[in-house]
C-alpha cells in the first residue's frame, strides 16, 4: 500500500484551492428563485440563464485564486477562462444536483431544466453526465482540483504559452492523484476514471455549442457576461 506523503506545497496548493471553492458559491437569493417561480419554458430559460451568469461570476472569482494563474499572461488567462468555462460549469451543476441540496431542491432543479427548451438530443447526455458524476462520490478537494484541472487545460484555442499552463496543471494533477489514493485506496483506478470524466466534458461543451445556436434561433436572450464568454450574439 503506497503511503500517502504530501509537500509543503501541495498541503498550502490544496488549502487555497479547496477554500477558494468553497468561498465562491451561487448565492442563495438566486438558488431561492429556483422554488418560487412559475414554471414555464420562458421562466426556466430565464432562471437558468440567471444562474449560468451568476455561476460565471463564481468561476471568474475561483479561478484568480489558482495558484499561479494571475501570473500567466493575461490574454493567456481570458482564453483558458473562455475555454473552459462550459465545462467548468458543467462540472458544478454535476455536483449541485448529486450533493445534498436541500429538500425538492434538486428535483426542482432537473425539472427546470428539462423544461427549458433544451431538446431531447442534449437532455440525454447532460443527464448521463450528471449520473456518472454521482457515482464516482468525489470528495469536495477531488471536486475542487478536478475544477481546476479543466481551467488550467493547456491546449484551448489562442493559448499561446501552453507550457506556463502545462506547469500549473501538472501540480495539481499530481496532488489530484495522491488525493484519489487517499480518498479512494480501494480503487487503483479512481484518479483514471476522474480524468476519463474531463473527456466527456468535451464532448458535452460541443453539444453545449449547439444548445445555444437553438436557443439563439428561438430569439431566446442571453445575459452581456455569457455572450462574452460563450461567443454569442
Ligand atoms: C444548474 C445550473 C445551470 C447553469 O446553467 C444553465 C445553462 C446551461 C447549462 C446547463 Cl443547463 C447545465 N450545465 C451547465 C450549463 Cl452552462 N447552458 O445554458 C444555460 C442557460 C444560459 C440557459 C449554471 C449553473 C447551475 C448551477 C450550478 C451550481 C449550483 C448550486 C451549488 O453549487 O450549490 C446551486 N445551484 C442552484 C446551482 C446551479
Amino acid at each position: 500500500k503506497e503511503k500517502i506523503e504530501f509537500t509543503t506545497e501541495q498541503q498550502a496548493l490544496m488549502r487555497v484551492i479547496t477554500d477558494a471553492y468553497n468561498k465562491h458559491q451561487i448565492p442563495q437569493d438566486v438558488t431561492k428563485k429556483l422554488l418560487q417561480d412559475q414554471y414555464s419554458t420562458e421562466e426556466n430559460f430565464l432562471l437558468l440563464t440567471e444562474m449560468a451568469t451568476s455561476q460565471v461570476q463564481v468561476l471568474v472569482e475561483f479561478t484568480k485564486n489558482i495558484p499561479g494563474f494571475l501570473s500567466l499572461d493575461r490574454e493567456d488567462q481570458i482564453a483558458l477562462l473562455k475555454g473552459s468555462a462550459v465545462e467548468a460549469m458543467f462540472l458544478r451543476s454535476a455536483q449541485a444536483l448529486n450533493k445534498k441540496m436541500p429538500i425538492g431542491h434538486t428535483e426542482v432543479l432537473e425539472e427546470r431544466i428539462h423544461k427549458s427548451g433544451i431538446s431531447e438530443e442534449f437532455i440525454k447526455p447532460m443527464f448521463n453526465f450528471y449520473k456518472s458524476i454521482g457515482e464516482l462520490h468525489m470528495v469536495l478537494e477531488e471536486q475542487a482540483l478536478l475544477t481546476t484541472i479543466t481551467i488550467l487545460t493547456p491546449d484551448r484555442p489562442y493559448v499561446k504559452d501552453q507550457p506556463a499552463v502545462e506547469r500549473l496543471q501538472e501540480n495539481v494533477l499530481d496532488l489530484l492523484r495522491k488525493m484519489c489514493v487517499l480518498h479512494h485506496p480501494q480503487e487503483p483506478q479512481y484518479f483514471a476514471r476522474l480524468l476519463g470524466r474531463l473527456t466527456e466534458l468535451r464532448t458535452l461543451s460541443h453539444y453545449h455549442a449547439e444548445m445555444l445556436a437553438s436557443w439563439k434561433v428561438n430569439n431566446h436572450k442571453f445575459t452581456p457576461l455569457l455572450c462574452e464568454i460563450w461567443d454569442v450574439q
